[in-house]
């Protein structure tokens, strides 16, 4: 039986229930050997996060620790190069090979987006996408995504097999929690507690993070 491994990838900064939450549950509904968060070492997309990509690892580290479920994969930490989703999908693909399923999972407001992603139409080549519910966020599907997902949908979970190529819209848990809500809490010095692991925000407050 092939190898079935989900990636999340993000720039956690900071890694919050919201992300942790939907791997858990992503892993569950796919039945999935190992679910991977992958973080974003030089998002090519975005500012500079509050946070170096050592802290951000070190924080995604620290809420997988323990019986999670969960694992945490540093090669785009290892990257002298922005963090193209593509090269590290081709990297997977070089350990793991061409017949395991590879889901890449992303929430609503980074699939709308995709057709701005490093090589966007080989995406598909290397893996299925599962795209998550956002509640938080009201965002119209692009023309250009529409076609794509009619053509590619797969709604029924247990029927994703294929290695790639798929898309699978999920409905998980909806959880209303961004990193730029609880970076503006810590910047108000109001707490964030209870959005995301207790030994995410201790790491947070011993190193003095996102505080003005
Ligand atoms: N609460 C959530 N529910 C579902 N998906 C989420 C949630 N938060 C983040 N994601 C998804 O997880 C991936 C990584 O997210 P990211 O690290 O950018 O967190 P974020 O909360 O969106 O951060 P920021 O507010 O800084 O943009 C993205 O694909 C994003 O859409
Ligand atoms: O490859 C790209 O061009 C690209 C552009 C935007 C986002 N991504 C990836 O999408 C994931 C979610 O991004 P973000 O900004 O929501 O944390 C993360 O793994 C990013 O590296 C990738």
């Amino acid at each position: 039986m092939s190898r079935r491994v989900g990636l999340l990838g993000g720039t956690f900064d900071p890694v919050h229930n919201g992300h942790l939450r939907s791997a858990l549950e992503v892993r569950e509904w796919l039945a999935l050997d190992e679910l991977r968060l992958v973080p974003s070492a030089r998002p090519p997309h975005r500012a500079i996060p509050g946070a170096n990509a050592e802290q951000r690892l070190d924080m995604v580290r620290l809420a997988v620790q323990g019986d999670t479920g969960l694992q945490v994969d540093d090669r785009e930490l290892l990257r002298e190069r922005p963090s193209y989703t593509v090269e590290t999908l081709e990297s997977i693909r070089t350990e793991l090979g061409s017949d395991a399923v590879v889901f890449f999972i992303l929430g609503w407001d980074a699939f709308c987006a995709l057709p701005t992603w490093h090589r966007w139409g080989e995406l598909l080549d290397l893996c299925s996408l599962v795209v998550l519910q956002r509640p938080d966020y009201d965002l119209e599907v692009p023309e250009v995504l529409k076609d794509l997902l009619a053509a590619r949908s797969v709604t029924d979970p247990g029927q994703a097999c294929a290695s790639f190529g798929e898309i699978m819209p999920l409905v998980q848990t909806p959880l209303a929690i961004s990193a730029t809500h609880i970076r503006s809490l810590l910047a108000e010095r109001r707490s964030p507690r209870f959005l995301l692991p207790d030994a995410v925000l201790d790491y947070i407050e011993t190193k003095g993070l996102y505080r003005p």
